[in-house]
């Protein structure tokens, strides 16, 4: 998978060259490739905002930068890519749709600052391949990075041989429309406070239904809105 990023903070994603994701670079699983956009931005000031028409407080990132960027981004892809812009006014951003992107050949994140990017960009974009915006949740950043950054990393664990057991993508939060069990390792006793005897016992049946027990009842005290229609959120 490649993914690019269009940014004025290229130094933000340098913890990409870290941990699994540095790694998956490393091999060759992941290309990932950072860019400046004030190298599209070609005024003495390297401008890449300016005031929005209409009025109003803050600036809007111009049209111009933007348009150089993605063109060369798209023509050197091998595939017809997929534009992600972060965005409070997006759709949600959820473990389906970090699945869906992981089986995308080519992403590029556009990440957005000040009062946001001229709507003329997604528009043009949207003639290079599919554009999203997409959030987070109901919260405003300063900028698109740090969601560009949550999604690059929900999105590339989940390509086959970043996360070096892929049986431990099964069972996590969301995978299964619940969230995650408890979990505990030794000692089997810590500061007064025993591990689950069930999960002692051997008995995997018993560790398997006492383990979708608390996925249940945790979805049903913090998540109702997961629980499927069939469990009552009331029970
Ligand atoms: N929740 C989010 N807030 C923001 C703000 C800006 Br500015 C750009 C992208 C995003 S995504």
């Amino acid at each position: 998978m490649r993914i690019d990023v269009v940014t004025i903070f290229p130094a933000f994603f340098d913890v990409l060259e870290v941990s699994l994701l540095g790694k998956a670079r490393g091999s060759g699983i992941l290309d990932v490739r950072v860019h400046d956009l004030r190298d599209h931005a070609h005024d003495r000031h390297r401008s890449v905002d300016d005031t929005p028409y209409g009025g109003g407080a803050g600036m809007v990132m111009k049209p111009e930068p933007w348009g150089e960027a993605l063109d060369a981004i798209a023509a050197d892809s091998a595939a017809r890519p997929v534009f992600i812009f972060p965005s409070p006014a997006g759709e949600q951003f959820t473990q389906a749709t970090a699945r869906e992107l992981a089986a995308v050949p080519h992403l590029v994140f556009g990440c957005g600052r000040y009062e946001g990017i001229d709507e003329r960009v997604f528009a043009y974009a949207a003639t290079l391949g599919e554009v999203r915006l997409v959030s987070l949740g109901d919260y405003v950043l300063n900028g698109g990075e740090v969601a560009a950054m949550a999604m690059i990393e929900a999105v590339g664990r989940l390509i086959p041989g970043v996360v070096g057991n892929p049986e431990s993508l099964v069972e996590e939060s969301h995978e299964d429309g619940l969230l995650e069990y408890p979990s505990y390792t030794k000692p089997a006793s810590w500061r007064g406070r025993d591990v689950p005897d069930v999960l002692l016992s051997g008995h995997h049946g018993r560790v398997a239904q006492w383990r979708h027990d608390q996925q249940v009842q945790r979805t049903r005290e913090r998540r109702p809105d997961l629980l499927p229609e069939s469990v009552d959120a009331e029970e």
